[in-house]
């Protein structure tokens, strides 16, 4: 579980990216963030696994202060928390292999890493995430040689191997055509279902979040002004919280 305790971020300039943010997501559930742009919904997701360091309030995940952990602590909490990016974050020169091995670094001391020792154990979850997300094929292949549908994809494929409860993923689809979009929402939500990972994904569209999301988080100038079942977040509600503007982006129409 994952829990929020009167979180604020104050950036240096003094925006609050959150604003006294108590919330609570249990294991499993599959939350969708959505805001317009500014909303503070890269801060909300980046605060999860302390790529934004709050400014007050306490973030506990499984029990343990995410807010208070030291270093070795932060790594076992890192280990148990996936990330997929945007912009994939993939080493393009090298091959799917070596990108979705680096998913098991956690795993060993520095050493270790630096060296690349990783066991037969390793290299069999790698086929196996890979097949996962259909990329069997491209387990030689170096990343610069895939479409962005396919790396975002060989990220996914990182994460699994990484073996993280809980997921995060910071606008996965935003430069992706819908077909593509469909087909990365589709691996994430089988991920979710068949794995039990936690999912929480910064949308920009709201049908998305209502197909593939149980839970909805709306969030607006850094505060969560929405939250709740995905058929909750109908139109109209959303119209009174956000205006017409938020319907508008969903159908990529941006204002
Ligand atoms: N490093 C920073 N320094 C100062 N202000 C920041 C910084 N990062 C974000 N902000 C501000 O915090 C607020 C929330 O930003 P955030 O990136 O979390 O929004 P978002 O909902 O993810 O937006 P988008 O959909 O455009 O990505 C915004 O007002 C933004 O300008």
């Amino acid at each position: 579980m994952i829990e929020f305790k009167n979180v604020t971020k104050t950036y240096a300039n003094g925006v609050k990216g959150l604003n006294n943010i108590s919330i609570d997501i249990q294991d499993g559930e599959f939350v969708s963030i959505i805001g317009l742009s500014g909303a503070g919904k890269s801060t909300f997701l980046r605060s999860i696994n302390r790529l934004n360091d709050i400014s007050e309030g306490e973030i506990i995940i499984d029990g343990k202060s995410l807010t208070k952990a030291n270093k070795k602590e932060l790594k076992l909490i890192r280990r148990n928390i996936g990330m997929i990016f945007q912009h994939f974050n993939l080493v393009k020169k090298m091959t799917v292999q070596k990108n979705v091995i680096s998913g098991r670094l956690g795993y060993y001391s520095t050493m270790k890493s630096i060296f690349g020792v990783f066991s037969k154990e390793d290299y069999q979850l790698v086929n196996e995430s890979l097949e996962l997300v259909g990329l069997s094929d491209k387990l030689h292949s170096r990343c610069d040689e895939l479409s962005g549908g396919q790396q975002q994809r060989v990220s996914i494929a990182r994460t699994l191997v990484q073996n993280s409860s809980i997921i995060l993923a910071d606008e996965p689809v935003a430069s992706l055509d819908p077909i593509t979009t469909e087909r990365i929402m589709d691996d994430l939500k089988r991920i979710n279902n068949e794995y039990n990972r936690t999912i929480i994904i910064n949308l920009h569209s709201v049908e998305l979040a209502r197909k593939y999301s149980t839970r909805i988080i709306g969030l607006r100038n850094g505060e969560v002004v929405f939250d709740g079942a995905a058929a909750e977040a109908t139109d109209e509600v959303l119209k009174n919280i956000y205006g017409e503007k938020i319907l508008e982006e969903a159908d990529g129409v941006l204002v």
